[in-house]
């Protein structure tokens, strides 16, 4: 079986954004990495992003808020940062506490600078097949793992297991722009195992340890394992039950870790180099 790592995947887009970075004239694109609170998930999640950002050349500043800080005065805050010239990007984490309306957040943040594709503009850019919206990032990175290894996805069955505004959803939409044929599992999916079972493509973004066991893999298909979950010994498994792939003859799956996860910070630094590019590109080609 073959394993695909993100590591490969996340090589080829470092290139295509050194590569962009050359272009802007000396500019160093910056992003804005916004955090309310303190929760471990984003804790470990932001180390990942700004040693990536870093790794790629470019810069990434922390904005971190308390958890008690009230909405209108983070909601203050945020806008300077939204309106900030020298804010190339935005990595707002998700989902902000309690208290707060996400909503009012995602129509807020300006769709160029959204990295993450939280914004009503870019959603709905991503559900019109449009290349010029910010997908979010993990989703993305799905669809750029399987084009790194030359994965066929025209005219396959993609069987995506979850719905969420992060993975599922929009991922459904890069797979129908690929020209897959898509189905989206949830858990009021019936008899979830035979749906699986009809995938070429088996996407695993569920949040469930070990939930995609062999019996759900069709031999010869592919599986994404987007999940992260931690076990009782503190390390990160997937979604999928990785040692029942080979008795499943599953043609080739993405590790966790070194798989998914490696790439979602890669595609955030190209969505951070094509914000800038957008910006100071345009720029530098009029001068
Ligand atoms: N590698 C990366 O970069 C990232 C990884 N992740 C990981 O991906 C996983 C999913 O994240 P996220 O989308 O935010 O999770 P959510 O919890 O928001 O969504 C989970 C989805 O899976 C569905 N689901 C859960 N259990 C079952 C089941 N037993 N059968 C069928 N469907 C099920 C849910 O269905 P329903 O809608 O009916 O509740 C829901 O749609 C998590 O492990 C998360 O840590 C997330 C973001 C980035
Ligand atoms: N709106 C939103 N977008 C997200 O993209 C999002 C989110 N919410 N909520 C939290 C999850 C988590 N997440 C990770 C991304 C990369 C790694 C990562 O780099 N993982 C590497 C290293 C893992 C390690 O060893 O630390 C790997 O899997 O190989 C981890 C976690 C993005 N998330």
């Amino acid at each position: 079986m073959l394993v695909l790592k993100g590591s490969e995947a996340a090589a080829r887009i470092k290139k295509e954004v050194q590569e962009m970075v050359e272009g802007l004239g000396g500019h160093v694109p910056t992003a804005a990495i916004v955090r309310v609170g303190e929760r471990p998930d984003d804790l470990s999640y932001e180390r990942n992003v700004m040693k990536k950002i870093a790794s790629f050349g470019m810069e990434a500043r922390s904005f971190a808020f308390p958890e008690s800080i009230r909405e209108g005065e983070f909601q203050a805050e945020f806008q300077k940062i939204n309106d900030d010239p020298s804010i190339d990007g935005i990595l707002l984490f998700c989902p902000l506490p309690r208290h707060m309306n996400g909503r009012t957040f995602e129509e807020l943040i300006r769709p160029e600078k959204d990295l993450d594709g939280i914004s009503p503009v870019n959603r709905a850019r991503i559900f019109a097949g449009e290349k010029d919206g910010f997908a979010p990032c993990t989703a993305e990175a799905v669809i750029e793992i399987l084009k790194t290894y030359q994965i066929p996805m025209e005219g396959k069955r993609a069987v995506v297991v979850g719905r969420s505004m992060v993975v599922g959803r929009p991922l459904s939409m890069l797979f129908l722009k690929e020209n897959a044929t898509v189905t989206v599992c949830h858990t009021k999916t019936a008899d979830l195992k035979a749906v699986c079972r009809e995938a070429d493509i088996l996407v695993a973004a569920a949040g469930k340890a070990g939930m995609i066991s062999g019996e759900f893999v069709k031999p010869g298909a592919v599986v994404a394992d987007v999940g992260i979950n931690v076990d009782e010994n503190g390390a990160l498994k997937g979604d999928v039950e990785w040692d029942g792939l080979e008795a499943a003859a599953a043609a080739a799956a993405t590790p966790v870790p070194g798989g998914v996860g490696s790439v979602t910070t890669a595609v955030l630094c190209r969505h951070l180099a094509e914000a800038a590019m957008r910006k100071y590109g345009a720029e530098q080609a009029q001068n």
